[in-house]
């Protein structure tokens, strides 16, 4: 599997260096490469894998200077330590040029005025998360999300995991609450979000390849394409922010509206709508873990249970009394990261980076990634590293170790701010939900066979289990959602009762409920 992957990353990076367009081409340093086999002319060694598994620094010399970084003393060294020389972003020429040429998303964005206004207002809003402004939310959806698996037995799970990481993420920033998933602006930002991944990728134009096409002059088939994109997205994110901003479908004080007030007139929140398939992605991992690796459930359950007991299911207060539901959000992040490679940054200015005793030189504007797999799968920092196993992060007394570290969040900061600035949202997302899910059910193998084989289901965590270049998402499979007992759904359907009566309190002046 290790191959897999590292295939899939090094087609991504070669997607990239095709994307990239040289504003200035420069040469490692002979004498002071970091490893990598001898090029070949032009594609330099992008073709040539390094063996089965990720190096800590490995270097893809070709137009470009590509470097993967597996291990993380070394990111934090180069993307943290020196991030104000490597937090640019390289330019990929038909996203740049056509698909957002106003750089509103800010994950492919240099560092401009409007990138700075947007992460200091989110820094601010996430602190306001991380002060428990949105947990009544993040409880509510989570409560709705095991009503939904309680009425199917699962039969829809993925769905319901979709709806619920969407409808989090929608609601805070824009007073967009999903409560089926099938909900027209909610199908259509869905499509937009679809689209701008692909076109937002290296591989989608051949201006990213060939950029002096984009001299040709006239209605060029990339550029209606944009366009026709462009159009597709401000339709419904118009409604959205108009919405947020008048209040008309919200009172809550929603990221829109904060940014409305704050940003300059001409500011756009559009980058807010596509927040929540990381998330999902995350929880459709958990529930793979969960079937494949059930050993540590029973211990799971008994945590919760001593601490929530029967009657009630779990909420943010027992967050801190429950460290093996926070080593299960820990081990699902790092079982199978939700990115293959971290965002793409840029160096700024040449630099040299010493690594176990060498020294490497870095030109500048080369492209340095982050791989997480390699840096999540390091045997020296994980044993038994393809095994989903909670406890890693427990120490003797059943506390979580000090020291936390991960990649899958990206590394370093840009301008004075950390990357993914949606950290504290993500992990109360992922928290409460594992705890709710795994308070209520007995989640298992479904006994139906394949439709398309007629043979028992084969369930499977290897690369061909999961989809996508830049992200690692894995293909629906079938599961069983089995109440504990029938007092548990009780209590369930009894809380939601609770809860629906008091909408208004949690979303206050929802005029759609
Ligand atoms: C499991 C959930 C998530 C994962 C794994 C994740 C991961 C990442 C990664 C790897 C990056 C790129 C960092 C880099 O350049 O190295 C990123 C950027 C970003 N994330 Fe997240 N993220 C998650 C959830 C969220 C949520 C819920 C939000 C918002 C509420 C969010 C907001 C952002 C933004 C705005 C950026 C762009 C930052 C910039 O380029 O300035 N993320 N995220």
């Amino acid at each position: 599997m290790d191959g897999l992957r590292l295939q899939s990353v090094t087609v991504a990076a070669i997607a990239l260096l095709g994307g990239v367009y040289l504003v200035r081409s420069r040469t490692v340093s002979k004498g002071r490469r970091p490893p990598g086999p001898p090029g070949l002319p032009l594609l330099g060694n992008v073709l040539q894998a390094p063996g089965k598994v990720i190096r800590p620094l490995f270097l893809i010399q070709s137009l470009q200077c590509v470097f993967l970084i597996g291990d993380i003393s070394l990111a934090k060294e180069i993307l943290e330590k020196r991030s104000t020389k490597f937090s640019s972003r390289p330019t990929i020429p038909y996203l740049h040029y056509h698909v957002d040429p106003a750089q509103v998303y800010w994950a492919f964005s240099k560092q401009n005025e409007t990138h700075f206004i947007g992460r200091k207002l989110t820094t601010g809003l996430m602190a306001a998360v991380r002060a428990g402004e949105t947990e009544s939310l993040q409880q509510f959806e989570a409560l709705l999300n095991v009503t939904h698996l309680l009425d199917d037995g699962g039969k829809n799970w993925f769905h319901h995991i979709d709806r619920v990481s969407a409808s989090m993420v929608l609601t805070a920033a824009f007073g967009l609450h999903c409560p089926t998933g099938q909900e027209p602006d909610l199908k259509e930002v869905i499509a937009c979000v679809a689209e701008f991944a692909t076109l937002s990728s290296p591989t989608a134009s051949i201006i990213n390849v060939l950029p002096f096409l984009d001299m040709i002059p006239g209605s060029m088939p990339w550029r209606k394409r944009a366009q026709t994109h462009r159009r597709h997205e401000d339709a419904p994110y118009d409604r959205l922010i108009t919405r947020a901003v008048s209040g008309d479908a919200s009172g809550m004080n929603t990221w829109a509206a904060v940014f409305a007030s704050e940003d300059k007139p001409e500011g756009d929140q559009r980058r807010l709508m596509n927040m929540f398939t990381t998330t999902a992605i995350a929880m459709h991992t958990f529930i793979l873990a969960c079937i494949l690796y059930p050993e540590w459930i029973p211990r799971a359950q008994r945590e919760i249970d001593t601490i929530v007991g029967e009657d009630r299911l779990p909420c943010f207060k027992d967050r801190p009394r429950l460290p093996f539901v926070e080593a299960i959000v820990r081990e699902t992040f790092r079982w199978r990261p939700a990115g293959r490679v971290g965002g793409p940054h840029q160096s700024t200015a040449d630099d040299v980076v010493e690594y176990k005793g060498r020294e490497y030189f870095i030109p500048k504007g080369a492209i340095i990634l982050a791989v997480p797999w390699a840096i999540e799968h390091g045997q020296e920092r994980f044993e038994n590293h393809d095994l989903f196993q909670p406890e890693r992060f427990l120490d003797d007394t059943d506390n979580l170790k000090a020291g936390y570290e991960t990649s899958v969040f990206g590394f370093g900061r840009r301008g004075k701010f950390p990357l993914c600035p949606g950290i504290p949202f993500a992990e109360r997302s992922l928290w409460i939900n594992i705890a709710a899910m795994l308070w209520t059910f007995n989640i298992r193998k479904s006994d139906e066979p394949d439709p398309k084989t007629g043979l028992p289901f084969k369930y499977d965590d290897s690369d061909s289990a999961f989809s996508g270049n830049f992200t690692s998402a894995p293909f629906k499979f079938p599961v069983v959602f089995e109440p504990r007992s029938v007092h548990r759904a009780e209590v369930v359907r009894q809380e939601w009762t609770e809860c629906e009566k008091d909408l208004n309190v949690l979303l206050p002046r929802h005029k759609e409920q």
